[in-house]
C-alpha cells in the first residue's frame, strides 16, 4: 500500500493507494463511526457499482451504513442538492467529529465536501474517490464547491478530507467515457511541471485506458504526490502555485457552464479540449513554439478527447465564451487571467490577456 499525505499541520490528509483497498476500508474508518453507524453519500450508480463492497467491509466491523444518495451526475453540484444534504445530515443526527464519506466521483466528492464543510460549520469528511477524475485530482486538495448560475464551481470553501482511500480496483466498472474524462486530468499533470511524466502519458495512454493495474497506479500516486506538494505550497489557491492545476479550467469551465451540467460534456472533457486550447493560443502569442502545441494537440486526440470548441455549447459565439472565462476565480484586475505554457511541463499563470484578442482566436479555431 502507498502511503501519501498533504501535510497541512491540523487540516493534514493521509491518502492511501491500493488496489482492493474498499474491501478493507473498514481498518480505517472505525474510529468515523457513532453508535455503530456512519453517513456515507455516494450517487445512484455508484450506490450500484461500488457501495455494496463498502458496506461489507463496515459489516463485518458491526458497522452499519446511512447512505445518502443523490443523482448521478453535474447537475446535482447544486444548491438544492446541497441543501439536501445539509438536511439529511441534520435529520440522521451527524454530531461535530464525526465523519461523513463521500463514495463516488468528483461530484460526490466536491458536494458531500461542501455539505460536510457547513454541516455545524464544519464535520470531517472522508473521501473514497471512484472516478478517474476523483481518484487522480479531485478527491485530494479540499476544494469544494457547487455550481451556480454564475458559473461552474462559483460557490466553494476549502475543506481538507482527514483521509483519502483511493482503490484503483473501484474504476473496473467505471465507464469508457468517463475514463477519457479523467485521462484529462492525468495528463494535465504531466504538462504543468513533469515532462518525464508527460512523456509517460504519451507512451502508457493505451494500457492506462485499459486498467493496467501498473500503469494505471503508477499515473495515480503520480498524480497525487505532485498534487499534494502543489496543495501544501498554496492551499488557499492565492500564491499562483495551486492555480496552474487550473490549466485548461478557464476554457473548460465555460464551456461546461454553456454547455448546461446535463451530461452532454463532462469535466475532463472540456479541460482536455481547454488544455489544446491553453497551448495553441500560448504558441499564437509566441508563449511557445507551435510544434509543442502541436503535440499537445495530437496526443489528446490519441486519447479519444476532443480539441475543438465542443458541440455541446450549442449556437454559443466566442464573446460568450470569454464572458464566462471573465468571471473565473483566477482573475485578477482587468482582462483575462488564464494558465499558459512556455513547453510541456512549463505552464504560467498569465494576467492582463485581452479579451478581444482570445475572442479572435476562439473564432479562427472554429474556421
Ligand atoms: N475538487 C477538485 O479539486 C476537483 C478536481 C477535478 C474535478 N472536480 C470536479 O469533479 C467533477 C467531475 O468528477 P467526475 O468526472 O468524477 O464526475 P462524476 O462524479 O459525475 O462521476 C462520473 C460518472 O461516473 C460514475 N461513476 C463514478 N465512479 C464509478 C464507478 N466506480 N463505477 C461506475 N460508475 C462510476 C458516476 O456515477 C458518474 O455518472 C466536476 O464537478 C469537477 O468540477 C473537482
Ligand atoms: O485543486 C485545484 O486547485 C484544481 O484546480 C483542480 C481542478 O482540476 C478542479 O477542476 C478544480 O475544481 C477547479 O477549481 P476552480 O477553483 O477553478 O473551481
Ligand atoms: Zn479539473
Amino acid at each position: 500500500m502507498e502511503r501519501l499525505t498533504v501535510d497541512l499541520g491540523s487540516r493534514r490528509s493521509d491518502i492511501l493507494i491500493a488496489p482492493g483497498l474498499l474491501d478493507r476500508a473498514a481498518d480505517f474508518l472505525a474510529s468515523d463511526a457513532r453508535n455503530a453507524r456512519i453517513a456515507v453519500v455516494t450517487d445512484d450508480n455508484v450506490a450500484r457499482a461500488q457501495l455494496p463492497r463498502l458496506a461489507a467491509s463496515l459489516d463485518k466491523a458491526g458497522i452499519a451504513i446511512d447512505p445518502i444518495v443523490v443523482p448521478a451526475g453535474e447537475a446535482s453540484k447544486s444548491w438544492d442538492q446541497l441543501a439536501a444534504l445539509c438536511d439529511a445530515f441534520a435529520a440522521r443526527g451527524v454530531q461535530r467529529g464525526e465523519a461523513i464519506v463521500a463514495l463516488g466521483g468528483g461530484v460526490v466528492g466536491d458536494l458531500a465536501g461542501m455539505a460536510a464543510a457547513l454541516h455545524l460549520r464544519g464535520v470531517p469528511i472522508v473521501q473514497i474517490p471512484t472516478s478517474l477524475v476523483a481518484q487522480v485530482d479531485s478527491s485530494v486538495g479540499g476544494k469544494v464547491a457547487v455550481d451556480t448560475k454564475a458559473g461552474k464551481n462559483m460557490a466553494g470553501s476549502f475543506h481538507q478530507p482527514r483521509l483519502v482511500l483511493i482503490d484503483p480496483g473501484c474504476l473496473a466498472t467505471l465507464p469508457e467515457r468517463e475514463m477519457r474524462a479523467g485521462y484529462a486530468e492525468i495528463v494535465k499533470y504531466g504538462l504543468i511541471g513533469d515532462a518525464d511524466f508527460y512523456a509517460f502519458c504519451e507512451a502508457n495512454v493505451t494500457d492506462i485506458m485499459a486498467r493496467n493495474p501498473d500503469a494505471l497506479s503508477h499515473a495515480i500516486s503520480r498524480c497525487v504526490a505532485a498534487k499534494a506538494r502543489i496543495v501544501e505550497a498554496d492551499e488557499d489557491d492565492t500564491a499562483g502555485t495551486r492555480a496552474l492545476l487550473n490549466l485548461g479550467h478557464s476554457f473548460g469551465h465555460a464551456f461546461e457552464a454553456l454547455a448546461g451540467y446535463d451530461g452532454a460534456l463532462l469535466h475532463g472533457e472540456a479541460v482536455a479540449a481547454g488544455m489544446a486550447l491553453a497551448y495553441a493560443y500560448s504558441a499564437r502569442i509566441g508563449l511557445c513554439d507551435p510544434a509543442v502545441a502541436r503535440r499537445v494537440s495530437a496526443h489528446i486526440d490519441d486519447a479519444g478527447l476532443s480539441t475543438r470548441i465542443p458541440d455541446a455549447i450549442g449556437q454559443a459565439d466566442s464573446r460568450q465564451i470569454v464572458e464566462f472565462m471573465m468571471r473565473d476565480k483566477k482573475a485578477a484586475g482587468g482582462g483575462l487571467t488564464l494558465i499558459l505554457a512556455e513547453d510541456i511541463g512549463r505552464a504560467v499563470l498569465r494576467n492582463g490577456i485581452a479579451p478581444d484578442d482570445v475572442a479572435a482566436f476562439l473564432d479562427e479555431t472554429r474556421a
